[in-house]
């Protein structure tokens, strides 16, 4: 067991509080502080967070900076800057803030400045989007290119789709793109049914290429492009990869002269940024990617340079750290109100759960505490007319993240306004509640008293920014993983790994054999995987 968090001076400390302050409505908190709705925000990098609505005041905001002191945030931040190996389970630095650096500065890793690299990579790939963008480029047939299909998974689809839904209104509307990810064939075979090959540019994405749901998908894109296109040697025009591994980009058959890199020390679920995020700079064009690299930066820079107490991911972090440690809430529910952040839920639940979903602490002792919470959520208004009653009357306590933006990019009558006066409400409905007897005098029937009551102490915070650009969506996906990374030096947990990940994969390797062998092979499984391999095999050959 790894005692040494719960037993330290800071955890001990808070524990204590948490039994006073933790037990406090939020009701009473803002009646000793009338001011903390102006006191407990924060704003910079045009983000404003407001957190007076968790259930927190200044004693306990003081413990758990305490706590992230006593854990050595301050430097295992600067160790990640410096290019260190912090990712030690996999002997890997981390430096995904180097793919957003502006040009001139410098970091090393391994004596080298990765810098230069980064923006060599990103000058070839904003050639090759003027080019396509601009019709330059043209396909096999010398039709140019108007449909972009990128195939990835995990870190090498999530980004570019939640970023491409994000930034949808920026793209080049004429253009068609597309995300396929899954190995079920439905997504490829709906991706791709009313294409035409001739104009169509598919980018094969894997940090690894061996990945075997990509590569599958991109066999199935090769085949579909040859087949329509009558010759082998159209792959040249009509297939780009992004990859670290070049030796793999080769073998499957795309010139390497078509290849964009990137690096070992890019986490997969760190990687939008990269060349992973060719399909975005297609879609938005280069000056608008660089926007959204500089909106990353600039809360880089915050994170590294800003004191604690106005510091964004990390007041973010121990705000979780207190919802999950002491108040026990196993979940993180995020809820923007901005439609175009459809898939923000989706693209975070990697960026969390993959990389704080341990049990074990770096020096391979299990835990006892609780590490990463569930992350999970809608776009509202919708979760408000479905999920919403439990967070509201429920027996659990589910600590949310509000995101809203003063300006719509599609103003529709007073729409906006009726939208963010439904977030508003929610925060305010979630702390205060509403009690009994304000029920009551309401004039509801006693019976329904209990039904019609919500207890409140529910918390919350809530981000506002100016407007969803390029620069905002940059820095909020920053404030996330700073604050993700903040976490998990506080859990002393390997937050750049996944090694959960790979005994499914290896199951998997050993079951497609059993379910493609002509005859049913012996089975030396448990009875129930047992039973499924058999009745699946009876199904898909039709025999009931
Ligand atoms: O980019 P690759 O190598 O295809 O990997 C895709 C994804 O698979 C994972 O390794 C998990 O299986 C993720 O971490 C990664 O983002």
């Amino acid at each position: 067991m790894s005692a040494d968090l719960t037993r330290s001076p800071a955890w001990l400390a808070l524990k204590q509080h948490a039994a006073q302050v933790g037990s406090r409505h939020l009701r009473e908190l803002f009646a000793a502080d009338p001011q903390r709705g102006e006191r407990l925000v924060i704003e910079d990098v045009g983000l404003y967070l407001d957190y007076a609505k968790q259930r927190v005041n200044a004693d306990t905001m003081d413990l758990l900076r305490q706590l992230a002191e006593d854990r050595g945030v301050r430097q295992r931040t600067a160790a990640m800057f410096a290019g260190e190996r912090i990712n030690t389970t996999e002997d890997r630095a981390v430096l995904h803030v180097a793919l957003r650096a502006p040009v001139g500065e410098k970091i090393l890793f391994d004596g080298h400045d990765v810098v230069a690299d980064v923006h060599a990579v990103l000058d070839r790939m904003a050639a090759f989007s003027d080019q396509v963008r601009d019709g330059s480029w043209r396909g096999h047939t010398g039709k140019r290119i108007r449909n972009v299909v990128s195939i990835g998974i995990g870190g090498s689809d999530l980004g570019p789709v939640m970023a491409y839904e994000a930034l949808r209104d920026y793209s080049q509307r004429e253009m068609v793109f597309r995300f396929v990810s899954n190995v079920d064939g439905t997504d490829f075979a709906e991706a791709v049914r009313d294409l035409d090959a001739a104009e169509t540019l598919f980018i094969v994405c894997s940090k690894t290429f061996t990945t075997l749901e990509t590569l599958s998908n991109a066999q199935a894109a090769r085949q579909w492009a040859v087949q329509a296109l009558g010759d082998d040697s159209a792959v040249a025009k009509h297939f780009v990869a992004v990859s670290t591994n070049a030796d793999e980009v080769a073998k499957f058959g795309i010139d390497t002269a078509n290849m964009f890199g990137f690096w070992d020390w890019v986490g997969g679920r760190y990687s939008m940024e990269s060349a992973i995020g060719l399909s975005t700079m297609l879609a938005i064009g280069p000056q608008h990617f660089r926007d959204m690299l500089a909106g990353f930066h600039a809360m880089d820079v915050h994170f590294r340079d800003t004191p604690f107490e106005r510091n964004l991911p990390v007041t973010m972090a121990l705000l979780g750290i207190w919802n999950t440690n002491f108040l026990d809430a196993a979940t993180v529910a995020v809820l923007p109100y901005e439609q175009y952040l459809k898939r923000f839920p989706a693209y975070l639940q990697q960026l969390t759960m993959e990389s704080n979903g341990k049990s074990v602490t770096i020096d391979g002792q299990a835990v006892d505490y609780a590490t990463g919470p569930i992350y999970w959520g809608e776009p509202g208004t919708n979760g408000q007319h479905s999920f919403y009653q439990l967070i509201h009357q429920g027996t659990r306590i589910v600590p949310c993240d509000f995101i809203g933006f003063g300006q719509t990019r599609n103003p529709v009558g007073d729409q906006h306004d009726l939208l963010i006066a439904n977030l508003i409400a929610q925060g305010e409905a979630l702390a205060f509640g509403k009690s009994a007897d304000e029920v009551r005098a309401e004039g509801t029937a006693e019976a329904l008293v209990p039904h019609r009551t919500f207890d409140g102490n529910r918390p919350s915070s809530t981000l506002l920014a100016a407007e969803l650009t390029p620069y905002a969506l940059g820095s909020l996906i920053a404030l996330y993983e700073h604050s993700v990374f903040v976490q998990g030096v506080i859990w002393n947990i390997d937050s750049f790994d996944q090694w959960g990940v790979e005994l499914g994969k290896q199951l998997a390797k050993a079951t497609i054999a059993e379910l493609t062998a002509a005859e049913l092979p012996q089975l030396s499984h448990d009875s129930s995987t047992n039973a499924l391999i058999r009745r699946y095999r009876q199904l898909r050959d039709g025999k009931p």
